[in-house]
């Protein structure tokens, strides 16, 4: 299964906010917003539907912040390709609110839980949160990392 989805970082000055996901895949770890792009959605339209959907905000400038490529293995053999376009929002409406599918929290951007997210989380975001692009390509075997590569992206305009 290829699938095409979204990430999304909430950041108000020096905090970011999480959602800690309360079903699906990731449940029990901290991650931004985000899900699988329907089909006809752009990624853009996508990302502002699941933060309306998850917390109830709606962000009204997003800045793209970099791909990410998930591919798992399931012996031997490829299990699932997760393409994630990342996105950043500064400027949003609503206040974000818990959902079934995830509570909302804010944190300091130098106050990360990664030992509560994905073990991915702690090679790019780092970057993302300090302004830059990434794009990174992470192997996994039953969702455990094995081998990645990041690349910083060049800063165009
Ligand atoms: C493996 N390393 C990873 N590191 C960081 N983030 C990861 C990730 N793997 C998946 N993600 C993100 O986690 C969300 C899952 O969303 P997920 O619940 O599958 O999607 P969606 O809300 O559409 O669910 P339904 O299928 O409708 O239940 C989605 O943003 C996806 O990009």
């Amino acid at each position: 299964m290829i699938s095409l989805e979204t990430l999304l970082y909430l950041i108000q000055g020096e905090r970011v906010l999480l959602i800690l996901k309360k079903r699906g895949l990731g449940k029990g770890l901290f991650n931004g917003v985000g899900g699988k792009v329907k089909p006809g959605e752009t990624p853009e339209q996508a990302v502002v539907r699941e933060a309306e959907e998850e917390i109830g905000v709606k962000p009204i400038q997003l800045s793209w912040r970099g791909l990410l490529e998930f591919w798992n293995l399931e012996n031997g053999q490829v299990e699932s390709i997760h393409y994630v376009h990342v996105y950043v929002s500064e400027k949003y409406v609503g206040e974000p609110r818990e959902s079934d599918e995830a509570a909302p929290l804010w944190f300091e951007k130098g106050n990360i839980p990664y030992d509560r997210m994905w073990e991915d989380d702690r090679l790019w975001l780092p970057v993302v949160l300090d302004g830059k692009r990434v794009y990174g390509k992470f192997e996994f075997e039953d969702w455990k990392l094995r081998k990645w590569i990041v690349y910083l992206l060049q800063q165009t305009g």
